[in-house]
């Protein structure tokens, strides 16, 4: 393990120097002064390692000793701490982490997909050398909320922790939402603008906010963390009709990703875990939350409501939080990754989300004939589906109509049965469309 003496420069190996990577570097350069007296030493990058050397960074790297095997940093006596910006969950980022905790090298990484994966494995590994594994910028970028759900939230038994958790997809839905542009047009602007991952699709398809989601349901019940458990479904299918309709409802659509506990401890208990575009009430702070910003609540038998906003992704806000858990290693500030050791974490069980209760949103776009409306009602009625509000829109149009049903409060399995009665009836001309409704 490496020694750290107070005073003595906190000395640093940064591994992947795109947008996360140079906001680092800019960071340290610009608040070196301040961070120094905060952490009681200075922070001093002292090797570099990405893929490219010859790429244009907008940052000036000469002071910084370029390292072309990154594998080699584990090892050297001169690096006190490896931050990980590379990315993917498995390959070298993986590889580097392994080798950084197995030699007793505190790590910090942004990496919520390695962590998703391999988070317990690395837990255990920071845990048996006595070591720092710290990833505040691995859910919702710049907010402290690793820190939040770890230590301020601590003393509380959490029943909920929901949220927006990807910069993308709210920047597109936000900006589809105010300014009627298109899908692709609004995903290469946020590509960008740094906020997406290399590949997109994680970020649409809600990957990267499950990702995120399994992290902070582990660290808000104390439970295994487990992402294979996430019913996750993205904004790919989310219509600029959605987005009206919905608006004419009184919500909005946002990404969110929630963890709960279900309530008994019987077949149904467990932790339900779901991502996935929902209706949110236009009196609910999530409404609100724009653009690349990210929020999460946090609901604590002690403490009430939390809610958690700032920018979830991003060279500044995310290096903001890389530096943070930099100054936690150089203070020494150190503790069990997932807030407990990972042998006290409770083994995940997975709730049934069929009994789960709450409102819904359906909508069909079907043939424009007579008796389609009653087909989907008479489903409804046969499945237990209560109707608060129905719309139909654009009669007499080649590519159907659109109808659009809100629920009353009831069992999600009688939706699902809702579905499954009209599946592959010749009235539907596309796959039917459920947002929840957010409570
Ligand atoms: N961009 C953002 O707003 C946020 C990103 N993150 C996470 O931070 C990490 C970095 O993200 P970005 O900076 O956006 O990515 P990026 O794609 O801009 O930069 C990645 C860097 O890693 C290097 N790299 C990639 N593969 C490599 C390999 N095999 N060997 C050596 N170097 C390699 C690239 O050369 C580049 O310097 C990812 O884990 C991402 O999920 C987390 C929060 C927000
Ligand atoms: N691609 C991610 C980056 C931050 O985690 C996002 O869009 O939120
Ligand atoms: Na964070």
């Amino acid at each position: 393990m490496t020694n750290l003496h107070r005073h003595a420069p906190l000395r640093v190996a940064l591994v992947g120097l795109g947008t996360v990577g140079g906001g680092v570097i800019r960071l340290l350069e610009t608040n070196g002064d301040l961070i120094a007296r905060r952490a009681g030493c200075p922070i001093q990058i002292v090797a570099i390692s990405a893929r490219d050397r010859s790429k244009d960074r907008g940052v000036d790297l000469s002071p910084y000793e370029w390292v072309d095997d990154m594998t080699t940093l584990a090892a050297r006596d001169d690096v006190d701490v490896v931050v990980e910006l590379i990315g993917g969950a498995d390959g070298p980022a993986l590889t580097l982490a392994r080798q950084c905790l197995n030699a007793g090298k505190p790590f910090v990484t942004a990496n919520k997909a390695m962590l998703a994966h391999h988070g317990l494995d690395l837990a255990r590994l920071a845990e048996t050398g006595g070591i720092a594994l710290k990833y505040e910028a691995a859910v919702a970028g710049g907010i402290p909320v690793i820190k939040g759900m770890r230590e301020g939230a601590a003393a509380n038994e959490i029943s909920r922790v929901y949220g927006i958790l990807n910069g993308t997809c709210n920047y597109i839905l936000t900006t589809m939402e105010k300014e009627g542009r298109s899908f692709d047009d609004v995903l290469k602007e946020a590509q960008d603008l740094g906020f997406a991952e290399a590949d997109p699709g994680i970020d649409i398809d809600g990957v990267d906010a499950a990702h995120k989601l399994s992290i902070l349901a582990s660290l808000a019940f104390g439970t295994e963390l487990d992402f294979d458990a996430v019913a996750t479904t993205g904004i790919r299918h989310v219509i600029a009709a959605d987005i009206a309709e919905a608006a004419a409802l009184g919500y909005r659509i946002r990404l969110v990703g929630m963890a709960q506990n279900a309530p008994d401890d019987g077949p149904d208990g467990g932790l339900f875990q779901r991502v996935h575009p929902m209706l949110v009430p236009l009196d609910h702070p999530l409404a609100h939350v724009d653009g690349s910003l990210n929020a999460v609540v946090a609901e604590g038998n002690f403490v009430g409501r939390l809610f958690f906003q700032g920018r979830g992704a991003g060279d500044g806000p995310t290096a903001s939080a890389v530096v943070a858990d930099l100054i936690d290693v150089a203070r020494d500030e150190y503790g069990d990754a997932f807030a407990m050791p990972v042998a006290a974490l409770a083994p995940h069980k997975t709730a049934n989300a069929g009994a789960r209760v709450g409102r819904a949103y359906l909508r069909f776009r079907v043939k424009d004939r007579p008796g389609v409306l009653a087909e989907i009602a008479a489903a409804t009625r046969d499945a237990g589906v209560s109707i608060e509000s129905m719309i139909q829109r654009g009669a007499n149009q080649e590519d159907g109509v659109l109808v659009a049903i809100v629920t009353h409060a009831g069992a999600e399995q009688c939706v699902r049965d809702t579905l499954e009665r009209l599946s592959g009836s010749d009235s539907l001309l596309e796959e039917p469309m459920v947002m929840h409704i957010l409570d």
